[in-house]
């Protein structure tokens, strides 16, 4: 059968089960329940319907699987966080400038996080990666589209709101500078502040650390604007990067919360600052031993730390498509390796949701639901 494709970034012909043409990773699912096959470049055989049945022909982990046998974006084995970023030019310049997929794996993404049993989460994204126009250089090796960071992020928080609808959670986003592009920092502050009635609540500043971990100019200019518009703060910072990048995210980028953080421990006076300060650590346990962050012996983590000093942090995925993880993983992680007990979980949720980025008023109420589903009504001091 031959299936001729009209998507744009389509540079071949597919007959069914076999790739034909050179660089180009084309593969066939087919619907399963009218059995129609279904071409698509793999990372969409998770994003859409089959127009015949109507039926969602296969979903997020189905397409983790085929990008797992076919195009190995996953990392398994410990390596180092510049090694980690590199998975992501193996398959963004699939999804970044197709308002479809990214509307769609927005929505998915709730999705997932529902059947994980999340009832608040906050995911990141740089609007400029999805972007093939406004955005200099244009990345992946796109050609020149007419995908704005703009429209991105609209498409983002329409998925994610289309979610939040019919999977009964609350999504909300934080839009991530990079560290290597201090130039378009200024753009995704204006963008938090334009979006954020969409559901856009902080800015975060992400990328290797170990190759650039001092804040520009431009960084610190679209977390000062931040600043001055209540716009809330994150930095990705001694995820491999040393202490003094901890330092300058909390003193220099004013943030509220510090991504990772592990190599805070190596400056103890920080450490105990921002522990005095009720500084919050979005701690990712899988990320962590992948990417080379932390000693691959989850034992020695650094967030068994923070749990004896009862320090204020999270536990998170980070990537998980890459990381081929899930919430689930992490917390066993930590359950198995690290000694965390039901309690400890109890608590780090509620510190979750005590430093999350909503208003007081629906922040008030996610606590609420938290106290009231882990018993602790009458017992709300930690
Ligand atoms: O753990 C991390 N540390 C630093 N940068 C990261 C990490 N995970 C993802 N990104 C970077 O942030 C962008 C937006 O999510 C990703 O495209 C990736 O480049």
């Amino acid at each position: 059968m031959l299936l001729p494709v009209t998507h744009s970034l389509c540079r071949g012909v597919v007959y069914f089960g076999k790739r034909v043409k050179n660089d180009c990773d084309w593969w066939i699912a087919a619907c399963s329940v009218c059995q129609v096959p279904r071409l698509r470049h793999v990372e969409f055989i998770c994003l859409l319907d089959c127009k015949i049945c109507d039926v969602t022909i296969a979903h997020t982990y189905f397409a983790m699987t085929m990008l797992k046998r076919y195009i190995r974006i996953i990392v398994e084995k410990p390596g180092s966080l510049t090694e980690f970023l590199g998975k992501f030019a193996e398959y963004m310049h699939v999804i970044a400038g197709d308002r479809e997929a990214i509307q769609r794996i927005a929505y998915e993404f709730v999705e997932d996080k529902a059947k994980e049993g999340v009832i608040y989460v906050e995911v990141r994204y740089s609007p400029h990666f999805l972007a093939n126009t406004k955005v200099d250089p244009i990345p992946w090796n796109q050609n020149e589209g007419d995908l704005s960071p703009d429209e991105v992020v609209h498409l983002v928080n329409m998925g994610l709101q289309k979610g939040e609808r019919a999977f009964n959670i609350k999504a909300r986003s934080i839009l991530c500078c990079m560290r290597h592009m201090p130039s378009w920092s200024m753009d995704v502050v204006e963008l938090c502040k334009k979006y954020r009635h969409e559901g856009v609540v902080a800015i975060d500043l992400a990328g290797d650390e170990s190759l650039n971990c001092e804040a520009y100019p431009g960084h610190r200019m679209a977390y000062e604007e931040a600043v001055r518009c209540g716009i809330h703060r994150t930095v990705h910072a001694g995820e491999v990067g040393p202490a003094s990048v901890v330092k300058e995210a909390v003193e220099v980028l004013k943030a509220e919360r510090v991504g990772h953080g592990y190599r805070t421990l190596e400056d103890q006076a920080l450490y105990k600052r921002l522990l005095a300060e009720k500084m919050h650590f979005e701690v990712c346990p899988i990320s962590s031993k992948l990417t080379g962050a932390c000693d691959p012996d989850f034992t020695k983590h650094p967030v068994i730390t923070f749990m004896k000093d009862k320090a204020n942090y999270s536990l998170n995925t980070d990537d998980p498509l890459i990381f081929n993880s899930n919430l689930h993983l992490d917390y066993s992680t930590a359950h198995k390796y690290m000694g965390f007990t039901e309690d400890e979980f109890k608590r780090l949720n509620i510190c979750s949701a005590e430093s999350c980025f909503l208003p007081d008023n629906e922040k008030k109420e996610l606590l609420y639901r938290l106290y009231e589903a882990y018993g602790m009504m009458q017992t709300t001091a930690f």
